[in-house]
């Protein structure tokens, strides 16, 4: 089984690259990232030996890894033009040296873009995780600068992170460079995988340049990708089974107005795998069948709390925040079953303090499921505010509630009570319409129904989520207009076919002969 990919903070980067500098033979860093780079470039980006380059160097060590790029990619035959940004005297030691090298081979320096010159691809150096946007904006020439690059619409090979990129926040306030390649250094950086990272990273090439920085620095977060979800991934069923086998999943919502939320929710248990779906469903004079999904058993929302063989409730989609949604909340905290509290019941509990209180002191696990607007209610602030420390909300948040929680959006964090966050890999923006998100709670209950844990069931349904909405970009149902039922199919498609490869006919099929 290969190992979950860990995620870097600055931080953390910096204390690696000091335990390797102290080593008695430190290895020299920059030269084997701008190594790395160049045989990315050569290898991914350029077509003919005849291609041009334009390398853009900044002031810090970040430039340095683009010397040594621009070195090499020269010294194998390609013209090679190179914008310096900074001051070589405040360069350190090492820039300093590659900045040198870099001259020795017969290489020049310019300090802006050329007028007068066409290239193949960019390599931008300009910032890695030493920039700072937070403490200062990037000022109006490297504003220039990035949207000039940008828009020459060239291939661009990001060293370490796209210039302009927050590594730890994926946060880029003023711009920053559209990579098409980001190659990544030591470890992989947060600011890649979520938020404006989505947007600007690329395709995301980690180089290690020889360093095992897992026995360096032990990691909090790791990469929700495919890899990691094959480890959590529910059994084949056996043949001699029963709908009990897999559970029995409880849906409370559905207030007037909203009940297709709750429909959708329960379509999702349902063809993610429980056994039984019961919706209880708070509108007036409620229907007592769906028509389309004649399988749910829509009940009065007391009847559900009467049921003695649920094996997890979620609660939210399309709930309102009306005083029966209220106690219908304040009813299933006291529950031992665990339970999905999505939409409108983190709303209630951002607002009711004894409900927050109820939760804390929940012994059954509890999944949380908030877009950055909920969570922002939850922890009492704003939506900036939790877009531009994504990490951190979703770990205040897993802490102050001792909740598993999803923060949800491009690039989603799941995080955990123990610290632990996982950013997931998959979804686009496809997933941004009405209903994906009572998709997504009808999924986790279903694996939480057929006996994964809270943290795996939270894991596989986030990522086979946005798996399913990347999955149908390749029949071109989306991006634009793919609608949460469609994510549903797909998605079973997929854990199908994770589980049982392309098999689940043969397996269950019997073959009989006479002899
Ligand atoms: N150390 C190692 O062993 C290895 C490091 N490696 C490489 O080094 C990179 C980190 O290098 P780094 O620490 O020098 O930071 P870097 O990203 O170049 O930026 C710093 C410069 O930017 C400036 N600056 C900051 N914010 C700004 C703003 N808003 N607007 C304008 N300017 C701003 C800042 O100025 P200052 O704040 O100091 O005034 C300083 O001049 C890392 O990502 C990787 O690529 C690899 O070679 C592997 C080994
Ligand atoms: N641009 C995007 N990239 C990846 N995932 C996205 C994107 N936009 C939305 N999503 C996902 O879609 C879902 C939307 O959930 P939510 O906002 O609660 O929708 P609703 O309440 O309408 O059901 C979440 O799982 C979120 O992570
Ligand atoms: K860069």
């Amino acid at each position: 089984m290969n190992n979950p990919i860990p995620l870097y903070s600055t931080a953390d980067i910096r204390e690696i690259e000091q335990l390797a500098a102290a080593r008695p033979n430190p290895p020299n860093l920059m030269e084997k990232a701008g190594l790395a780079a160049a045989h990315i470039t050569k290898n991914k980006l350029l077509s003919n030996d005849k291609s041009n380059l334009l390398v853009l160097a900044g002031p810090g060590n970040n430039g340095g890894d683009a010397f040594v790029t621009a070195r090499y990619l020269r010294a194998w035959g390609f013209q090679v033009t190179t914008i310096f940004t900074g001051d070589p005297s405040k360069l350190s030691q090492d820039a300093k040296q590659a900045l040198q090298n870099w001259l020795n081979a017969g290489g020049e320096l310019h300090n802006d873009i050329p007028s007068s010159g066409s290239w193949h691809v960019i390599i931008d150096g300009l910032f890695g995780i030493g920039l700072n946007p937070d403490k200062y904006p990037l000022d109006e020439k490297y504003q220039r600068l990035i949207a000039a690059v940008n828009h020459m619409n060239l291939p661009v090979l990001a060293l370490d992170i796209p210039s302009g990129l927050s590594a730890d926040n994926g946060i880029a306030p003023s711009t920053a460079i559209k990579a098409t390649i980001t190659a990544t250094f030591i470890g992989l950086k947060p600011g890649l995988l979520t938020h404006d990272g989505c947007e600007y990273a690329g395709e995301i090439i980690l180089c290690d340049l020889d360093l095992d920085a897992v026995s360096m620095k032990s990691p909090q977060s790791w990469l929700l990708d495919q890899s990691l979800i094959k480890t959590l991934l529910p059994a084949p069923r056996p043949a001699n089974s029963h709908k009990g086998i897999f559970g029995s999943v409880g849906i409370i919502g559905g207030a007037s107005g909203m009940v297709g939320a709750a429909l959708l929710a329960g379509s999702a248990a349902l063809k993610l795998g429980a056994g039984r779906v019961y919706l209880g469903l708070l509108a007036n004079q409620p229907s007592t069948v769906d028509p389309a999904q004649p399988e749910l058993m829509l009940r009065p929302v007391d009847e559900l709390f009467e049921l003695d063989h649920l094996t997890c409730l979620i609660v939210g989609p399309g709930l309102g925040k009306e005083i029966s949604a209220c106690l219908c909340l304040e009813e299933t905290l006291q529950t031992s079953l665990p339970v999905v509290l999505d939409a409108d019941a983190l709303n209630l509990i951002a607002h009711h303090s004894e409900l927050a209180s109820a939760l804390r002191s929940r012994h059954a696990p509890s999944l949380l499921t908030p877009h950055a607007a909920e969570a922002a209610r939850l922890l009492g602030t704003d939506i900036a505010t939790v877009q531009n420390h994504r990490m951190q909300a979703a770990e205040d948040l897993a802490r102050n509630f001792n909740c598993s929680v999803v923060l949800k959006g491009a690039g989603s964090i799941c995080a955990f009570p123990n610290g632990h966050c996982y950013f997931n890999a998959s979804g686009n923006p496809g997933l941004s319409s009405a209903g994906t998100g009572d998709v997504l709670s009808g999924m986790t209950g279903a694996l939480l129904a057929q006996g994964l844990t809270s943290e795996n069931a939270l894991l596989l349904a986030v990522y086979l989520h946005g798996a399913a909405a990347d999955a149908l970009l390749e029949t071109l149902a989306g991006p634009i207009g793919m609608t949460a039922s469609e994510i549903i199919d797909s998605a079973r498609h997929l854990l199908n076919q994770w589980v049982y490869g392309h098999h689940a006919r043969f397996r269950y099929s019997h073959a009989y002969s006479i002899y």
